[in-house]
């Protein structure tokens, strides 16, 4: 059975639908360790922006964004997400990862605007080319990934939270989460309506790209934007508790489903990487696109005062 799957496996990462992983899904690869011996330590790794813990008598690791003042998704936060991603999927003792934000009230803030604000071409190339590593690798994870959704979650915050398995939210109506590209005058890619489809259907997505919107955490469940709305102080608890459901299953049958249903819009892209860069550099570049952008900052900046 266990041979069988990885070798259907094997025929499948052959075939592209998960491009970017490089391990054979294998029957409960949990990292085994015989009754009666103590459990292994917690294993953690950090670098400036992201705290990880890994757990290894569970599999799981819990990933922290801890980039003040708002998790905002700049260059080196994508690289460094990259990379923790990329050791955790080369673990195998890593079955599950919990993304979740060590900033109160704020999940990750999208896209770092000064990023796509007065750059080169070159600037914005690099920047996008990490903007969809970080998507293929975590949409195409052969880990469970559980969003822990602890505080407000615009555009690319949102597209990390749908990337992933599942969605736990805090139970708090301050907390917003959409993909409001629209409301910054720019337009979420296809890649980024293909994930939002995938997790909600065709309308409630068309409506909400549409308008730009963010939901208060009641109405993103409503719309299934998120599965569960949690108090706040219950988040670990329940994430604990949902990963433990999800990695009951034995892991090839979970991730051969996964790519299943993920490979047509993985595939989209890979197959329209560069064309995809040039769409947005090419749109980034516009005047009126940098003028609306220096508009939303400056009216994220008045708002303070
Ligand atoms: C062109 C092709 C499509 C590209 C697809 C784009 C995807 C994206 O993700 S675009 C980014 C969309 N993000 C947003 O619209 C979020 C904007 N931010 C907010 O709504 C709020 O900041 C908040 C709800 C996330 C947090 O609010 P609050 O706690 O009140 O904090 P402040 O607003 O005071 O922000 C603190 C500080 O951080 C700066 N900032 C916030 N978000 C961003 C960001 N995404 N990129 C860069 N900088 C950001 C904000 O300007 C403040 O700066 P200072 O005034 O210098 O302290």
């Amino acid at each position: 059975m266990a041979a069988a799957a990885a070798t259907l496996a094997r025929r499948i990462t052959r075939s592209g639908v998960l491009p970017l992983c490089r391990r054979l899904p294998v029957w409960g690869r949990a990292a085994r360790r015989p009754p009666g011996l103590p459990l292994a330590p917690c294993r953690a790794f950090s670098n400036k922006k992201i705290q990880v813990d890994m757990n290894e008598s569970s599999g799981v690791a819990t990933m922290k964004f801890k980039s003040p003042p708002v998790n905002s998704l700049n260059l080196d936060f994508l690289t460094e997400f990259c990379i923790s991603l990329e050791k955790l999927e080369n673990d195998r003792a890593c079955r599950g990862i919990i993304i979740t934000s060590a900033i109160p009230k704020i999940f990750s803030s999208g896209l770092d605007i000064t990023e796509m604000c007065g750059k080169s071409t070159e600037h914005y190339t690099e920047f996008w080319r990490a903007v969809q590593e970080m998507w293929l690798r975590l949409y195409s994870s052969n880990m469970v990934t559980l969003a822990v959704v602890n505080g407000s979650s615009p555009a690319g915050g949102c597209l990390i939270a749908l990337s992933c398995d599942y969605r736990i939210m805090a139970d708090n109506p301050k907390y917003t989460i959409g993909l409001n590209e629209a409301q910054l005058g720019i337009v979420a890619p296809f890649w980024f309506k293909d994930t939002f489809v995938n997790v909600v259907g065709q309308r409630v997505a068309e409506r909400s790209l549409q308008l730009g919107s963010l939901y208060p955490a009641p109405e993103a469940l409503k719309f299934g934007i998120v599965d569960e709305l949690v108090p706040e102080e219950k988040l670990q608890e329940k994430a604990t508790a949902v990963m433990a459901q999800w990695l009951a299953l034995p892991d090839h049958a979970r991730q051969i489903t996964k790519s299943m249903m993920r490979k047509a819009v993985l595939d989209l892209l890979v197959a329209h990487r560069e064309e995809d860069i040039k769409n947005f550099t090419s749109f980034v570049s516009k005047e009126s696109i940098q003028k609306s952008l220096r508009m939303y900052m400056e009216m994220l900046k008045k708002k303070k005062s």
